[in-house]
């Protein structure tokens, strides 16, 4: 049985970079496109054709005996075999999730179109048709049933469209696990639209060209559809950042400071402007197009003002940012930049925050910049993180630096709650990263050291060794999504149980109640210019604690907080609001005086509420000067 998922409406046309490959000459003769449109047509007879389109040529090549490779699928590539034909297709640069749904088309096209019956070569030369070409229509509901059908009556690609080879490879791929594997994450990252629409208004917002910036309460969905609308521009010229490396990797991207190139960005503007000018930071400048920017309430606003002005340098263009489309996203009311006071704390532990500046950080809002990138603005209403109303709203008050009576007898009684089960503890949130990093070093200290001859086999297999040491009992976090079903999420919640006699592996027992080995994942980033980094490591850390600032951005299973030490405004907010429902809480001590919106993004959003008083929620705005 096949294993793609499809849905009604898929694409049938996709607009990318494109090599034709001859297979027929030795050796092979390439032509390169950088613009070429393919799309999914049938003749008079019904046989299906990909059409391309390559400025004033067309060519036409039947769908029969082809191979798909798809492993790069998620940087935007494809390629298409055409094994009778002698001639291959090398798709680059298309909008991944476009190019997903359109080749979950061509799959169900040429399956259905493959139990048809077939006119002979005689019938066809005597056929009175009228020659025609037609675009394929979207996939019907009717498409999908029939597609149903034929698999439960096990007649699926039979026909000769798809050779035995390609049966495996391409995307009627049975179901080794490997491919099951492959196709859960595709599925995860670009499957059936599960936008809202207040979401899909935004992602229209994106594609038409200008700049955005969307905001909403924790939980929203800001980062879901970050990776949505990374799905659907092209992904040669679009960037994705986050101000810290944990928000980055969310959403498969980079910092926000690695893709600029200018250090910490303390330096003056022209030497930010000199070190951004090294050829390959310029030609990540040069050939970004659209940069999309998660967590934007902790990038500095005189960070964000020197960008944009190394943007109009390097890229010799005197529009905000240099023409770029900007895609903002984050939410105010969450941790504010990194104040000099805070690094200087932090440093002791983890130097993890380097984005401090000369002087007190500002918002990013308060910046000219901001002003001048005259931003379409979205407010999303819809929380997705919690389900429970009486906590949405218990977060909502915390957030805006309230706490009635109610919700503090609500938070403290809390304090009772047992949380651990199955061996697995809650993860201690700390206001500060050096008391995190302490709990987790302490805490693993001790355990008993397992089979050391295991865990050097480990330190072998993993070339992150130095980063990750685990022991039997030590309590972890998964950092990828490896079975969306099985609530094997990222942030899904475990303890090791044992390691594998063969290969080493940890087995964690998940709060799922699942137990499993886990064996490294490999990460891919795309940073600038198309350049692809691939990081392979175990997709754990360990979780007796985390820092608040480096739990911004996640959903967490169990989680216990000590409030008496937040510092930061929003940072009470940031913790409680991983959690996701009052019963996976335990605030250990709670004191309504460390809850504390910041006055001046109190005035940011009462502002454009004002400004969108009278209209939708989700009615774009520019908002009035700043603060
Ligand atoms: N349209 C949706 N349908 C179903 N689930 C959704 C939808 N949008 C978001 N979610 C889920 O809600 C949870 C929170 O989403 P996400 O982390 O993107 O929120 P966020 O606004 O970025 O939060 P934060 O401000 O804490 O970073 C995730 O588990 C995500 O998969
Ligand atoms: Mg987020």
């Amino acid at each position: 049985m096949s294993v793609v998922s499809v849905s009604e409406g898929e694409t049938s046309s996709i607009t990318c970079s494109l090599v034709v490959e001859f297979l027929n000459t030795q050796p092979s003769r390439k032509v390169n496109w950088k613009t070429a449109e393919l799309r999914l047509v049938r003749n008079e007879f019904r046989d299906v054709f990909l059409e391309v389109k390559l400025s004033k040529l067309t060519n036409r090549y039947l769908l029969k005996g082809i191979v798909v490779h798809k492993k790069f699928l998620k940087e935007g590539k494809a390629t298409i075999h055409f094994q009778e034909q002698k001639l291959m297709l090398l798709i680059s640069n298309a909008p991944t999730s476009q190019l997903l749904s359109f080749l979950k088309t061509m799959y169900v096209k040429m399956s259905l179109q493959s139990s048809e019956p077939k006119l002979d070569v005689r019938s066809r030369l005597l056929s009175n048709k009228d020659k025609q070409i037609e675009e394929i229509s979207p996939v019907t509901v009717k498409d999908l049933s029939k597609l149903h059908n034929q698999k439960k009556s096990s007649l699926p690609l039979n026909g000769s469209n798809i050779t035995p080879k390609s049966r495996k490879r391409s995307l009627s791929g049975v179901g080794d696990s490997q491919e099951k594997k492959k196709q859960r994450s595709l599925q995860l990252e670009f499957g059936p639209s599960l936008l809202t629409p207040e979401q899909k208004r935004i992602v229209e917002a994106a594609l038409s060209g200008r700049n955005i910036f969307f905001t909403g309460s924790a939980g929203t969905g800001k980062s879901f559809l970050l990776r949505k609308i990374l799905g659907v521009l092209p992904p040669d010229s679009t960037v994705a950042t986050a101000s810290t490396g944990v928000a980055a990797c969310q959403i498969g991207g980079i910092t926000l400071h690695s893709f600029a190139g200018v250090g910490t960005g303390r330096a003056p503007v022209h030497q930010c402007i000199q070190q951004a000018s090294r050829p390959v930071v310029a030609q990540g400048w040069k050939r970004c197009r659209h940069l999309v920017m998660d967590e934007i309430s902790m990038v500095d606003g005189k960070f964000f003002e020197k960008l944009e002005r190394v943007a109009r340098a390097v890229r010799g263009c005197d529009k905000p940012f240099g023409g770029i489309q900007l895609i903002l996203c984050g939410d105010f009311f969450q941790l504010p930049p990194v104040s000099k006071e805070y690094s200087a704390k932090s440093r002791k532990g983890n130097n993890h925050f380097e984005e401090e500046h000369e002087g007190p950080a500002t918002f990013c809002f308060q910046s000219e910049a901001w002003d001048r990138c005259e931003l379409q603005t979205f407010e999303l209403q819809q929380v997705h993180r919690q389900k429970d109303a009486e906590f949405v709203s218990i977060l909502q008050e915390i957030r805006l630096g309230r706490v009635s009576d109610a919700t503090a007898d609500k938070l403290m009684a809390t304090q009772s709650h047992k949380l651990e089960e199955g061996g697995i503890l809650a993860t201690r949130l700390c206001s500060h990263t050096s008391d995190a990093d302490q709990i987790n070093q302490s805490r693993l200290d001790a355990l008993e050291d397992s089979d050391p001859q295991l865990a050097s086999q480990l330190d072998r297999t993993t070339p992150v060794t130095s980063a990750i040491h685990l022991k039997v009992g030590a309590q972890v976090m998964l950092l990828k999504n490896l079975d969306v079903a099985k609530g094997l999420v990222n942030g899904a919640r475990g303890v090791v149980t044992s390691f594998l006699p063969g290969d080493g592996a940890p087995v964690v027992r998940f709060k799922a109640k699942l137990e499993i080995p886990v064996r490294t994942e490999k990460w891919v980033i795309k940073a600038s210019g198309g350049v692809t980094l691939t990081r392979r490591q175990l997709p754990l850390r360990l979780a007796w604690a985390f820092s608040i600032h480096k739990s911004q951005g996640l959903t967490l299973d169990c989680v216990e907080m000590s409030l008496s030490r937040v510092f930061e405004a929003g940072q009470a907010y940031v913790a409680l609001s991983r959690a996701k429902s009052l019963a996976s809480l335990r605030v250990i001590d709670f004191s309504a005086s460390q809850v504390r919106a910041h006055p001046d993004v109190l005035k940011f959003y009462a502002r454009f509420r004002r400004a969108i008083r009278d209209r939708i929620a989700c009615e774009p705005v520019a908002i009035p000067r700043k603060v």
